[in-house]
């Protein structure tokens, strides 16, 4: 998979090559992760990238053509065509399923806007999909751009060796994530769970799957309403809610 973020940052962006899952997905050519400057592409003796707003208020606003020619040339840069988006807090949610959407996609170009935004008809022009990861305002959008291609780069075949494995992400299914212990066995007086110290898998099992359900009834039953629970899940679900009561 190919992201090209065109970005006023790349040294920030390019943290996110550096390190980690993201880094050894680069490393290991899972993914390729090319940053474009719009100040590269001014004209100007001050490399002006942005202007006051129409119709006035605060802030600036970044300009057309550095932006425009900064996709260009990163769409030139490689034959497959790319998926063109937007990271602002006007975009669609980001969940996991948006995360799987664009993950699909051979190439991403993502635009990291600054200031105040961006020309309304540079997105007119060149944007394909707006997405946020948010309800709330960054300084800009290289963070939302580093968060995308971290939850890309972790669906990546070969991204994710099995000790961090994605299919155990509890978003996959749709639920939260069930609690995770480590030794030692207690601390301060608090004990793990015995199930988990039992090695009984399907035990095991069973209690994680309990406590998803749980958790996630308790904590979001908004993401719960959207699901079609199993028997078995409903069983489950029942079951914890009379062990948890309040
Ligand atoms: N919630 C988000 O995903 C998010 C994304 C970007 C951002 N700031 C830059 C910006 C602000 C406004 C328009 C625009 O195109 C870019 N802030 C938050």
């Amino acid at each position: 998979m190919r992201i090209d973020v065109v970005t006023l940052f790349p040294d920030l962006v390019n943290c996110v090559a550096g390190c980690g899952i993201t880094g050894r997905a680069v490393e290991r050519g899972l993914l390729a992760l090319h940053c474009w400057n719009p100040r590269d592409y001014t004209e100007d003796r001050h490399r002006t990238v942005d202007d006051r707003p129409y119709g006035g208020g605060p802030g600036m606003v970044m300009k057309v053509e550095p932006l425009r020619r900064a996709v260009h040339d990163a769409r030139g840069a490689a034959q497959v065509p790319a998926t063109v988006v937007n990271l602002s807090p006007q975009g669609r949610r980001l969940d996991q399923a948006g995360v799987r959407h664009l993950a699909s996609r051979p190439r991403l170009i993502l635009i990291a806007g600054r200031y105040e935004g961006i020309d309304e008809r540079l997105v007119e022009l060149e944007v394909d999909e707006e997405w946020s990861i948010g309800d709330y305002i960054l300084s800009g959008g290289e963070l939302a751009a580093m968060v995308v291609i971290d939850a890309c780069a972790r669906l990546l075949p070969g991204a994710l060796g099995d000790e961090d494995s994605a299919e155990q992400d509890s978003f996959t299914d749709g639920l939260l994530d069930c609690p995770h212990y480590t030794r030692p066995e207690v601390i301060e007086g608090l004990a793990v769970p015995q199930v988990l110290l039992g090695g009984h898998h399907g035990e095991i099992e069973r209690w994680r799957r309990k406590q998803a359900l749980g958790r996630t009834w308790e904590r979001r039953p908004d993401l719960l309403e959207k699901l079609e629970l199993s028997e078995a899940d409903e069983r489950l679900l029942e079951e914890y809610r009379r062990e948890h009561a309040p």
